[in-house]
């Protein structure tokens, strides 16, 4: 089942490096079970904005918000951040997964999986082993949990960084580029992987260079020169039609 309720919200998306413009007032919107690729020309700002949707980077103006819950908005002409606590809520909403997948290389890969939930008291130690060893499964890494990150190969430590980043929860995963590191069989894996997650509702957005994966998995693809005009929802194609 899809539904085609609006997850994640970004109006008016501003942001200028060094006198350089690469958002102008972008609109954007990631309905549940979407998957969006962001592609284009390097350096036009893919990376930049997906960095403000998950708060590394600021926005110049605009607003940001995971269904009521804001990062910013736009208040008297000024782009207004949420206070502290506000922000780490959101962020509680929204996992991103690195392209060199930051793995923790002194913790085996259970407890790479449980070093944030546990941090954030989630729940009981006992049921977030639980949890890591289902996610484990589901990416296929059930004979690796026990093992160190250096161990693995490159298609391995994507699942690893995808089950750690599930382990919160989040309504929103953002994935920087993939599937750089990997070979068609490992690219595969994952974009199947992904319509999976994207099944189970959690909205998914990715940067990516590569274009065969943008059309074969996402459904949505938005070219960043749309960034810099007010962008449009077209070429939408539902997930459950996909194969
Ligand atoms: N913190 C920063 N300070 C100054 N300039 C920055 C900063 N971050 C990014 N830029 C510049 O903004 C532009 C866009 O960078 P960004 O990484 O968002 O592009 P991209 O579309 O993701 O590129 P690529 O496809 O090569 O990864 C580049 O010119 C980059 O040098």
């Amino acid at each position: 089942m899809t539904e085609n309720r609006t997850i994640l919200t970004a109006k008016n998306i501003s942001k200028t490096f060094n006198g350089k413009v690469l958002l102008n007032n972008f609109n954007f919107s990631l309905k549940k079970n979407e998957i969006v690729s962001l592609v284009g020309a390097s350096g036009s700002g893919k990376t930049t904005f997906m960095r403000i949707l998950t708060a590394l980077e600021r926005a110049d103006k605009g607003s940001v918000q995971i269904d009521q819950l804001a990062l910013c908005e736009t208040k008297e002409n000024e782009c207004q951040y949420a206070h502290k606590k506000q922000i780490k809520a959101y962020l509680q909403q929204i996992g991103l997964v690195f392209q060199d997948f930051q793995l923790f290389p002194h913790l085996s890969i259970l407890e790479n999986c449980l070093e944030a939930p546990l941090a954030q008291k989630l729940d009981s130690k006992q049921n977030l082993i639980q949890q890591a060893t289902a996610l484990l499964t589901q990416v296929q890494l059930a004979d690796k949990i026990h093992v160190m990150p250096h161990t693995l190969s490159g298609g391995q430590k994507q699942r690893v960084a995808i089950a750690r980043a599930l382990m919160l929860n989040p309504k929103v995963l953002c994935f920087d580029e993939p599937t750089s590191a990997l070979d068609q069989a490992a690219s595969k894996t994952i974009g199947i992987l992904l319509q999976e997650i994207a099944k189970t509702g959690t909205a998914i957005l990715l940067v990516t260079h590569d274009l065969a994966f943008a059309e074969k998995f996402s459904t949505r693809t938005i070219d960043a020169t749309t960034f810099l005009k007010k962008s449009s929802l077209a070429n939408t194609k539902d997930i459950s039609e996909m194969n």
